[in-house]
């Protein structure tokens, strides 16, 4: 089942008309999939667009049944009067979440990402990796149907990064949907499904690593596949 349907036909900035072009793809339940694209290609632009904050775009964004979704930014936004455990209690209220176990779930996520000694500080005072863990935190708390996750890895310790990565994988099997823009090729190729490359605003590949490599004609990792075919969609 969908948890995603996205078809934008273009975006555009009131300095750059179609920021991005034709951009249409599924994302199903279970699914890791991984935007990716030199800077500049469009990818906050498409997650932007199917947020429903470009102002000038048409198109379509679908969201499966249930509309329940969780934005990991990258650059991470919260209130500096509320310290990280009232951010917590706020996303519960919010989300109108009743389950008995949330804060459980909370206590557990905190000591998973070393923040119990911050719970009750602002995180104003946070470090940008901690931040960034707030901000996760709180998303995976939502259990949404689907997940939007912009470049998550910069700035998180590798600690941070593998237990991220394993309770994204926890949450595929749950039946999550995930959109992971990221330029971390090496981490994505090893676990998202499949791959939408994006090049001047348009996508030039979509498919899986194996999909890709035969579009690219290459055996090679995804950062090389990535490479050729950027440079032949450049000529
Ligand atoms: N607020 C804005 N106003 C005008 N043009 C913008 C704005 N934001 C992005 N653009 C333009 O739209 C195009 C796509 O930018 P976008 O931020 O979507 O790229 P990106 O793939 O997310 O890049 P990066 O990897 O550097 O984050 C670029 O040409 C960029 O200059």
């Amino acid at each position: 089942m969908e948890v995603l349907n996205v078809n934008l036909k273009q975006a555009s900035y009131y300095d750059k008309k179609d920021a991005i072009k034709d951009i249409t793809f599924v994302i199903s339940q279970g699914e890791l999939v991984g935007l990716i694209g030199p800077n500049g290609a469009g990818k906050s632009t498409i997650i932007k667009s199917i947020l429903g904050l470009m102002e000038d775009v048409d198109g379509e964004v679908v969201m499966g049944q249930e509309s329940k979704f969780a934005y990991i930014p990258e650059h991470p936004t919260f209130y500096d009067e509320l310290t990280l455990w009232e951010h917590i209690e706020l996303a519960k209220a919010v989300n109108g979440i009743e389950r008995d176990s949330y804060y459980k779930e909370a206590e557990k996520l905190l000591t998973t990402f070393r923040l119990q000694d911050e719970k009750h500080h602002y995180p104003g005072s946070f470090s940008k990796g901690m931040q960034q863990k707030l901000m996760i935190i709180i998303a995976l708390l939502i259990k949404p149907k689907l997940y939007i996750v912009d470049e998550p890895f910069i700035g998180l310790d590798p600690k941070a990064m593998k237990d991220f990565i394993s309770l994204l994988e926890e949450e595929q099997l749950r039946g999550a949907g995930i959109l992971m823009s990221t330029h971390v090729l090496d981490t994505a190729e090893k676990i998202c499904d499949r791959f939408l490359l994006v090049n001047y605003g348009r996508l030039i590949a979509a498919g899986t690593l194996e999909e890709i490599q035969g579009k690219s004609v290459l055996e090679g990792s995804l950062m090389d596949c990535f490479y050729v075919l950027m440079e032949r969609d450049n000529d």
